[in-house]
């Protein structure tokens, strides 16, 4: 097998070989310029584990792929957006570079198991005139974990364009990272040894994903609010221009973090004994750098029957739309105990 460069996630474009398929061109040129100079290393050492790993699959044969784990959430299933970010790198080796990723829709039907690699089976559905249509079976021990349909589009420009406003919030150079916060929480003199172990184990967590909450919690706060966050986010690492489905495939990964958990905050006297993704679907608006500070609002118009409905919508600096993101999720929750005050 070639030796893998850097992007070769998502086939920038497919090329035809003998037989009836197109197949899937694993390169994606790296930056302009001699690959091997100390620019172009430099890149590579800064280049997003999310690209450099996450998002970089195996090729096992023709439309099926081979996807490693980063980080696993403490529920030790798989993390549900790597599952999906994986799948669309997958959907999209044999889709052509004048196609652009428009929308997915998934069901997660079994947890992801860490121990073991995800293989990932293409089927080439349709490929259309103007719409590409491509299934992907995310397998483990020979079963589903997840199914997903991804759809592509060529440029189709039109005279119907609007969009919501992007919510008015402080920029990102004014918020602390969710790791700033965790390190002024643990420096407050008073702060309990459980709490102290729990702040710890959250900052050895190595999210590929840079976080500014907008309106951050009041440390263990017990307050209840309206069931909607903002929050500034990013991918750790560069990526740089290029490949608009990289980018895609980023955002999918970054959509299902901290989503769920929006159907929680007019709750605070309950915690999740249970809770995982159910599904998933993303629409993809314009052009976006997923390694740009983007404004992801969150907010849950519904939960109930151990449900939540959480809906998500990713901004552009610029104000621009990016990306829209439901979900549904299981929600088994039970009452928290909180020491008594006597
Ligand atoms: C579990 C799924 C959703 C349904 O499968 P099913 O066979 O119907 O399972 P259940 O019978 O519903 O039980 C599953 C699970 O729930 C536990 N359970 C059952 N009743 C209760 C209850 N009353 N209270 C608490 N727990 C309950 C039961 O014990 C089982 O637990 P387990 O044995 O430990 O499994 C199934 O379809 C499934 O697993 N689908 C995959 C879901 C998934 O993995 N989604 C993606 C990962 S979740 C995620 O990434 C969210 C983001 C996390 C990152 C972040 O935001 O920080």
């Amino acid at each position: 097998m070639a030796e893998r460069k850097v992007g070769d996630i998502c086939g920038s474009s497919a090329s035809t070989t003998s037989d009836d398929h197109p197949k899937d061109t694993l390169d994606l040129k790296p930056e302009d310029g001699d690959p091997e100079s100390p620019e172009a290393q430099k890149d590579q050492d800064l280049k997003s584990v999310l690209v450099t790993s996450v998002l970089n699959l195996e090729e096992i044969d023709v439309d099926l792929y081979r996807g490693t784990h980063h980080w696993v959430p403490r529920t030790q299933r798989l993390f549900g957006g790597q599952i999906i970010g994986q799948a669309l790198v997958a959907a999209a080796k044999s889709v052509g570079d004048n196609l652009y990723a428009h929308s997915l829709h998934c069901y997660f039907v079994r947890a992801g198991d860490p121990k073991v690699p995800v293989l990932y089976q293409v089927d080439r559905i349709r490929d259309g005139r103007s719409f590409t249509v491509r299934s992907v079976r995310a397998i483990q021990h020979g079963q589903p974990i997840l199914i997903c349909q991804a759809s592509f589009q060529m440029l189709q420009p039109s005279p119907l364009q609007h969009q919501f406003t992007m919510p008015a919030v402080p920029p990102p150079e004014d918020l602390l990272t969710a790791e700033e916060l965790i390190r002024l929480y643990l420096s407050k003199p008073d702060l309990a040894e459980k709490y102290k172990l729990g702040l710890n184990k959250l900052l050895a967590i190595e999210v590929p994903i840079e976080i500014k909450p907008v309106n951050p919690p009041v440390f263990y706060k017990v307050t209840a609010s309206e069931p909607k966050n903002l929050f500034w986010v990013r991918a750790r690492g560069y990526i740089g221009e290029g490949n608009m489905k990289l980018h895609c495939c980023v955002a999918a990964y970054v959509s299902d973090f901290a989503l769920l958990g929006t159907a929680l905050l007019p709750y605070p006297g309950y915690r999740a004994q249970f809770a995982a993704s159910l599904d998933h679907a993303m629409w993809f608006h314009s052009t976006f750098r997923s390694d740009e500070w983007m404004l992801y609002e969150c907010e849950s118009p519904w939960a109930g029957g151990s449900r939540g409905l959480v809906q998500g919508r990713l901004w552009r600096r610029d104000g621009v739309l990016a990306a829209s993101c439901s979900q549904e999720g299981v929600l088994r929750v039970k009452p928290v105990t909180r020491p008594s005050k006597l």
